[in-house]
């Protein structure tokens, strides 16, 4: 890419960087045109596009090298690699070989349910078993070895007609009374009766809420555009959204842990694409729902062939049912042009997104290139905001793809000047409007940790974000940032919820945050960080209004001991003078009401000189006046923050050195005696020590400093905010190993907070955190 650039002239870059979306079809018809006469160009799209030269093509004699080695593991008692090997050769493995009379695809599940047993995964070794029957179903080995997995789960019924399907199949004299030995076994656990068969019920997801009866809708606003509001007052907590994507990708980073499909977390019994070696999916019918429905693979089922009574022969035709029988699969297959070419792999996770879009929508057949297909998506976009370095990547990329494209659809899909400008349009439509698919991961747990006492354990349970996916919701994007949401959104699979955390009166504007909030950064970091991704000047109440969070995030403390009042540098004094808004009738009425008190004790300068006569001086006390050397100040904060930082350093290598600890103690008091009580800094130097003293098993001072956090976390975001109760969880889980009871109190907190922000959804978000509900 980045030799394709070098080889643009100078005048096509200023023309671009020139270019608007009325006369964008113009740069890129002379860009691709100028591509066109490159070589290196079509070199380029000759490696992304043919499947020729493609990298991620299913390969049968990979697909045995990897089968061998795995043997050679299992032999050995190496389980994990085994696994390693036999998923490796599954993902390459073609799907129709036969290997001495065995589809290679069944022997690998067959071999790999062999693994999973040994490693006590027995619903996965289940599942592995359930996919190679459903490729063969008169394969014996498969039925005995799915009679081991469900011996294990205590399905003896299953066990006994598992077995007994594979009695009927087995053609040695001594095969058959080893399996009749195992039916006696299993029989004499219930007293010599017989079980009857039962049938195999498939349960892909549970998820049980409601969506209100609430109604929406679009209006347009003053300063954001278009804006959601509801017609009616919503009550708190109240389920108002759920949608699933128009298109949606798995990040880079997470494309070997996470389903390419539904983005939950891979377990162990990994199912690869049927045609290419890249996508992975944690089900098959996930990667059906990807990949679209593969008839003929499965109508190759070969027939039993042996005589079975009718209650077996129902049960085999439950058990090897095609997984995908009775479904009904409504969404586009949306990595069938994806499968077995470079590209999809090679360009950044949007673009693909892009081609996702664009196909789908050509797929729905709406004619792309005439009237404006791809645009229909209705979708706002940030191209005359771009800088030209953005303008002409967005050109290139938009060429490239649709090169691409256009070697998988033909004509179907033209390469023109209008194509082209609509997939840059649609590239700038993506960056303002797509959602990160996030799930939220515990780090460490209580449960799994030794005693309190004993160092070098983690104690702690924390909660963390992950972004594992990036995906376009129509309606979804219709909703406007506020650095003070009132509305939470989440995602269950792929499905985006989106609930109020209040209340909200009917009108009120609809806001989810986009990412920055008050209480996480100052007003001027999250102006910049919306600037920079999402081309906007943010004009949410938190960025208009003062509020108490902005005021002290980066305060230094007063001089004059008996004043609570905050001293700020020039920075934030110019971002929150702004905010002293002239055309109002007063400051006090821009000061949220719970918050009035707080700002007036910090700041009541503010609150009693008002209008656009009054200047914030920096160094200066709000409050009272008094005056502090700024420069000296930060100069205490500077030496504070490297001996703070070397302390995360340590917890994040594991490394220990107690002196680390104790220059970390004596520079929090350094930060105390500078920065006001509320500034963030000192609630992070109070995090990292709390997990410092954790990782020591000295509780009791991890928990006063994980409390003092928090104490200052409630002022920076509000005592009910969903990062209060990712903080709680923290501390609950050390107040439940030192036994206190007041973790009574922090369980109920969570519960409220959490319930809030996820409704009836708290435990299918949280699996991980049930430990906490453990008697003290
Ligand atoms: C995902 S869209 C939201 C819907 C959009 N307002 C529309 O008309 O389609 C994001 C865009 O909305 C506008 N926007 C959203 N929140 C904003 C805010 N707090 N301040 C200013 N503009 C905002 C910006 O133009 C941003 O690029």
């Amino acid at each position: 890419m980045e030799k394709l650039k070098s080889a643009i002239s100078q005048t096509l870059i200023l023309s671009i960087s020139q270019s608007n979306p009325q006369n964008l079809h113009n740069t890129c018809s002379s860009l691709h045109e100028f591509f066109n006469h490159l070589p290196q160009f079509h070199q380029m799209i000759e490696d992304l596009a043919h499947t020729n030269t493609s990298l991620c093509l299913k390969n049968e004699e990979s697909a045995l090298e990897f089968k061998l080695k795995g043997n050679n593991c299992f032999s050995n008692g190496d389980n994990s690699n085994a696994l390693r090997f036999y998923t490796q050769a599954l993902r390459v493995a073609p799907r129709d070989e036969d290997v001495m009379g065995k589809n290679l695809v069944a022997t690998l599940y067959v071999n790999r349910a062999a693994v999973l047993q040994k490693m006590g995964l027995f619903l996965e070794s289940l599942r592995d078993c359930n996919r190679a029957l459903a490729i063969c179903r008169s394969y014996s080995k498969a039925w005995y070895r799915r009679s081991k997995a469900n011996t294990s789960m205590q399905n003896y019924n299953d066990a006994v007609c598992d077995l007994k399907v594979s009695l009927c199949m087995e053609h040695s004299l001594s095969g058959k009374r080893q399996i009749e030995g195992e039916i006696k076994l299993i029989l004499g656990q219930n007293n010599g009766e017989d079980f009857p068969p039962n049938v195999i019920k498939c349960k892909e997801s549970d998820i049980h809420d409601h969506l209100q009866d609430i109604q929406l809708q679009c209006v347009e606003t003053e300063t954001k555009g278009r804006g959601m509001v509801s017609l009616t007052d919503i009550p708190q907590a109240t389920l108002l959204h759920a949608e699933e994507p128009y298109a949606a990708i798995v990040s880079k980073n997470c494309r070997e842990t996470h389903c390419h499909f539904c983005f939950n977390e891979l377990s162990a019994d990994i199912v690869p694409c049927s045609s290419c070696s890249m996508a992975l999916y944690c089900s098959q019918l996930c990667q059906i729902h990807a990949r679209g429905q593969d008839r003929q693979f499965h109508t190759k089922k070969h027939d039993i062939g042996f005589n079975l009574s009718s209650d077996l022969e129902n049960y085999v035709a439950s058990v090897t049912k095609a997984i995908d029988d009775g479904v009904n699969i409504k969404q586009h297959a949306e990595h069938k042009h994806e499968c077995g070419v470079n590209w999809p792999i090679a360009l950044p996770a949007e673009i693909v997104l892009a081609g996702r879009v664009i196909v789908k929508s050509i797929e729905q057949n709406k004619r792309f290139g005439e009237s404006s297909a791809i645009l229909n998506l209705e979708l706002c976009h940030n191209y005359l905001q771009l800088d030209p370095e953005a303008k002409l990547e967005l050109h290139i990329s938009s060429i490239v793809l649709m090169k691409c494209l256009h070697h998988c659809y033909g004509s179907g899909i033209p390469v023109t000047g209008d194509t082209i400008s609509q997939c840059v349009l649609l590239l700038s439509q993506i960056k303002v409007n797509s959602m990160a698919i996030v799930r939220m991961r515990s780090a460490g747990s209580a449960d799994s940790v030794g005693p309190p006492s004993s160092a070098g354990n983690n104690t702690t349970s924390t909660v963390e974000q992950v972004r594992v996916g990036q995906a376009i919701y129509l309606a979804g994007s219709l909703y406007n940032h506020s650095c003070q949401p009132n509305i939470h959104t989440y995602f269950l699979s792929r499905t985006l919820y989106i609930r109020a955390i209040g209340f909200v009166t009917a009108g009120h504007p609809l806001e989810l945050s986009y990412g920055p909030q008050v209480g996480q950064w100052s007003c001027n970091n999250r102006q910049s960080s919306l600037k920079e991704q999402y081309a906007f000047v943010c004009s949410c109440t938190g960025c208009s209004q003062i509020n108490l969070s902005d005021l002290v995030i980066n305060s230094f403390r007063c001089t004059n001991k008996n004043c609570s009042g905050v001293i700020l540098d020039s920075s934030v004094a110019d971002y929150e003078q702004q905010k002293i808004n002239p055309f109002s009738c007063g400051l006090h009425l821009q000061v949220g009401m719970v918050q009035r008190d707080e700002v007036k004790k910090v700041a009541s300068f503010l609150c009693e000189e008002t209008g656009s006569t009054h200047r914030l001086k920096p160094g200066f006390c709000l409050s009272c006046g008094a005056f502090r050397d700024l420069e000296a100040s930060n100069a205490v904060v500077k030496k504070a923050e490297i001996c703070i930082g070397r302390l995360e350093g340590l917890l994040d290598s594991g490394e220990w050195h107690n002196a680390t600890l104790s220059n970390a103690l004596r520079s929090l008091d350094l930060l105390k005696s500078a920065l006001h009580p509320y500034n963030k800094k000192v609630a992070e130097a109070e995090d990292y020590i709390a997990q410092a003293f954790c990782l020591i098993g000295e509780l009791q001072r991890s928990r006063d400093h994980c409390q003092a956090s928090i104490k200052i976390l409630e002022k920076l975001y509000g005592d009910d905010n969903i990062v209060i109760g990712n903080e709680m969880v923290k501390l609950a889980s050390i107040q439940l190993f030192l036994g206190e009871h007041t973790v009574e109190e922090s369980r109920n907190r969570i519960s409220l907070i959490f319930s809030r922000h996820y409704g009836s959804h708290v435990d299918d978000i949280f699996p991980h955190l049930q430990f906490l509900n453990r008697s003290v």
